[in-house]
């Protein structure tokens, strides 16, 4: 059992009472494409926790935190009236809950990376988006598919249609939605595609894009521990580009140095140090992980030597 109020922070584990009331709270996605990454990522951050079997509050052993474990649609609106203080949650839920202006946004986090598409059976006469106003859309993202279309209406309805109140109509599902078409219960739907596996594997194809979302670190704009939220978003900072950048350690001949390091500038600078043979200089700098392999054939190209690429576990930046 917990409580949530501001006044009252408190929860109830099998085995004994935790206090909440100095703790931090921070909403984490209980389940879905989310929540692995979520996982890895407190535990790059090193935000130790044991979550009791069904309870969805978690101490955190190392830090004044809790975790607690909420759907990621809501977590938004958690976030925004001040029931956490902290939340990762999608861009696509954070419009969708019309809480953009009422939450802070600290960080894009890399993952949870898709689009939300207007989509059509591919066998369907409707080949264009504005072959679908004033006909059936349905969404688990009534908000956005509404604001959308109501766009599209305004440009694409005649005056008579618009006076007669034609509109294209928007209906709420909360799961499955790339069924409604064969269903009979839609024309089109509004939807997240990602790799179009799913939408593929239902005979639809996207017309239009709605909006690109990611994971998001999130923030109450008044919560008070600012200095707790600092050092979470750094940590959490740190193990995104540890994720995203390695680390080039090479040999190159001092004339070729200038050349090098336009190659690999390094995120402030590189570092360069003398080898005992005077000639040779040794060069340390972090590249981006998805360009290895290209830098390394043009360090090659100008005679660098020893090229060796190392992981990075965890860094500040
Ligand atoms: N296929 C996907 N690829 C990448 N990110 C996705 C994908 N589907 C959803 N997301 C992101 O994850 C967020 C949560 O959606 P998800 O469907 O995983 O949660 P859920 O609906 O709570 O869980 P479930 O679908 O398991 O019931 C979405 O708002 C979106 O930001
Ligand atoms: O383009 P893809 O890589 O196939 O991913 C898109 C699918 O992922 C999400 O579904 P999820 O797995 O969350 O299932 P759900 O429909 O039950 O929410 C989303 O709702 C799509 O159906
Ligand atoms: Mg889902």
């Amino acid at each position: 059992m917990y409580h949530l109020s501001k006044r009252y922070r408190y929860v109830i584990t099998p085995f004994s009472s935790i206090s909440l009331s100095d703790r931090l709270l921070f909403g984490i996605p209980k389940k879905g494409r989310l929540h692995e990454h979520c996982l890895s990522l407190l535990n790059g951050a090193d935000i130790n926790f044991y979550r009791h079997n069904r309870l969805d509050i978690a101490p955190v052993s190392n830090l004044p935190i809790a975790l607690v474990f909420l759907p990621a649609a809501d977590i938004p609106k958690y976030v925004a009236d001040g029931n956490v203080d902290l939340g990762i949650t999608g861009q696509d839920m954070i419009l969708e809950s019309q809480a953009e202006e009422r939450v802070e946004q600290l960080l894009d986090l890399g993952f949870g990376k898709c689009k939300l598409q207007v989509q059509v059976p591919i066998k369907s006469n409707i080949k264009k988006v504005e072959d679908l106003v004033g006909k059936r859309v349905v969404s688990s993202f009534v908000v956005l598919a509404s604001a959308y279309f109501e766009e599209l209406d305004k440009k694409y309805l005649s005056d008579d249609q618009k006076k007669e109140g034609k509109k294209t109509k928007i209906e709420y599902v909360s799961g499955s939605v790339e069924a409604a078409c064969a269903l009979g219960l839609a024309d089109g739907i509004v939807d997240l595609v990602e790799s179009g596996e799913t939408m593929r594997a239902a005979g639809l194809h996207a017309i239009s894009t709605v909006c690109n979302t990611e994971a998001i670190l999130i923030r109450n704009k008044h919560s008070s521990n600012d200095s707790l939220i600092a050092k979470i978003t750094s940590r959490i900072k740190g193990v995104i580009a540890a994720q995203k950048y390695v680390l080039l350690n090479y040999n190159i001949q001092r004339h070729s140095l200038s050349k090098a390091t336009k190659i690999t500038p390094g995120r402030q600078a590189p570092t360069v140090s003398p080898l005992d043979n005077g000639d040779w200089v040794e060069v340390q700098s972090m590249v981006c992980k998805d360009e290895v392999a290209e830098i390394m054939d043009k360090l090659e190209e100008i005679g660098a030597k020893d090229i060796l690429v190392f992981k990075i576990d965890n860094c500040r930046v």
